[in-house]
Formats: C-alpha cells, structure tokens, sequence
C-alpha cells in the first residue's frame, strides 16, 4: 500500500487549513449564529471584538488534526483507485480511469475521512462558536478554553457520542461530495494536459481550486445541518435528530437557511484547494 499518498495528503492538508481558516471562522458563525446581517458585518464584529486572533480561534488544534483527516481522505482515494484500476498515481496521468472508479474512490476516502473528522470538526465549531473577546482580567472566562479543555467537557456533559454528535450529517456531506471533489479535479487536469505529461502548477491550481468550489457548492446544505447539530447541545435548542434539525431550521428560516454561507464556503474553497492539490502533487513528484 504507497505510503507517501498519506503524508503528502497531511502536509497538503495543513496549508491548506491555514489558507482558509479565517473564511471557515466566519461561515461557521453565519451558519449558527443569527447576530450578523452577512459576511462583511460579520468579518467587522469579529475583527472589532476580538481583533485579527478571533478569524484564528481553534486554529492550533485542526492544524494536525485536519492534516491526519485529508492524509485518510487522500490516502484513501488513492489507495482505493489503485485497488480499482491497478494503476498508480503516475499511470494514471497517462490513461485517466473512469469517472465511476474515481467517483467511488472518492466517496470511499470521503466516507471514511467524515468519521476521523467528526470528534475534531466538533471541537473546532464549538471554539469557533464562542464570541468572547481576547480574555483581560476580571473579564468571564469562555465556557471552552482550548481544544482539550473542550474535548473533556464534551465527553464530561454529553459523553463519548457528543464528540460524535452530527456525524451523520457530516457523512451525507462528505461521502457524495468527495466524489465530485475528485472527478471535477482529475477531469480538469486531464482536459487540459498535453497526453503523457505531468499537469502543469498552473493546471493543477485551477483544477483543485475548481474541485473545491464546486465539491462545497453541493456540501453546504448538509454542512449547515451538520453545524447546528454539533452547536445543538449548547445554545440552542437542542434536536430531536437530523431530520428535526432539517424541519425545524426550515419551519423558522425557509429554505434560505440551507445555503447559508455559500458565498464564504466557495470563496474559502478556491484557495484552499488550490494550494492544497498543488502541494500535494509538488510533494508525490519530489518522492517519485
Ligand atoms: C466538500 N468537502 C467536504 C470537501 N471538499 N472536503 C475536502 C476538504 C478539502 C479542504 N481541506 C477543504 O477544507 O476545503
């Protein structure tokens, strides 16, 4: 089994994280939160209250664990496609496989990658959700105060499963939208590299920022019922299950609610999987 899928797939996994933190900061509190009237009044309130650290909050944590979480993903992929077709990473940039042995890949690393992010992506949403500003004395404390103190109080209050809490969401987010993540990108390289070579930085920048926009514009649905039941056990009322959380969020904000932060989502996702897919491919030709 090539190893080098893996950890090619963290290091592209951490800078991509870094890239697109602050974006990811502001569409998880559109999607939780109803105190901002839209990106840019959300960007000031936080940059005002909590100064450029709070687009950073939660940060430290995903750095290794989102790294850990896209090496399954591209791992994953990978390993399944070369199961599939028998062919390895450079093979397949001569002869492209089909579109289903990638869609299967995909949703396969997808499918796996949703249940190693889950007890992270938790944790991150949370400490992203608090909106208290940089701690000064005398000032509260936050109910979570880093990412183990939140993980403790987490399993303290809702035990082993709330670290669990809106996976399935993220499941039904992730397995079908990683296989359109995969396809769009390796379609996109093979389109417009010349036959028998190796696709250009440029390419690959274009195709991994395209199979980030458009793997998200069809995620976000999933990813807003995914928030709010992570967020369920603190604020707000809590659901019944996804299928509550679905009616209920749609019974009191229509049908809008379910493409809140598109904009930031597919913003967010052209740089991050851009510099994502080309460290990735810088660092499998440097091993091959
Ligand atoms: C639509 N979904 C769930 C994805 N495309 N997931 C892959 C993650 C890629 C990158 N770390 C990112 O956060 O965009």
């Amino acid at each position: 089994m090539p190893v080098e899928e893996f950890v090619a797939g963290w290091i592209s996994g951490a800078l991509g994280l870094v890239m697109g933190y602050p974006f990811d900061t502001v569409k998880v509190r559109l999607q939780t939160q109803n105190t901002y009237r839209g990106i840019m009044d959300c960007m000031i309130k936080i940059y005002r209250h909590e100064s450029v650290l709070g687009f950073y909050k939660g940060m430290s944590f995903p750095i290794a664990s989102i790294g850990m979480v896209n090496s399954v993903l591209f791992g994953v992929y990978s390993n399944t496609l070369q199961a599939l077709t028998s062919t390895s990473h450079q093979d397949r940039r001569a002869q492209l496989p089909s579109y289903t042995c990638i869609f299967i890949a995909g949703c396969t690393g997808g499918f796996l990658q949703a249940y190693s992010l889950a007890p992270f992506d938790i944790i991150k949403v949370r400490l992203q959700n608090q909106t208290e500003s940089r701690v000064r004395p005398g000032s509260p404390l936050p109910r979570y105060q880093g990412p183990m103190h939140c993980a403790a109080t987490i399993l303290r209050e809702e035990g082993f499963r709330g670290l669990f809490r809106g996976s399935g969401a993220l499941m039904l987010r992730d397995t079908p939208t990683l296989g359109l993540y995969f396809i769009t990108y390796e379609g996109l390289c093979y389109q417009y590299t010349p036959t028998g070579q190796q696709p250009s930085s440029t390419t690959v920048l274009v195709a991994g920022g395209f199979a980030g926009i458009a793997s998200w514009i069809t995620a976000t649905p999933f990813d807003v019922i995914k928030a709010r039941m992570q967020m369920g056990g603190v604020k707000q009322k809590a659901y019944k299950g996804m299928l509550d959380c679905i009616v209920t969020s749609f019974r009191q904000e229509g049908l809008g609610v379910f493409f809140r932060g598109f904009t930031i989502n597919s913003a967010r996702a052209f740089p991050v999987n851009a510099v994502t897919f080309l460290s990735y491919e810088y660092l499998l030709r440097m091993w091959g």
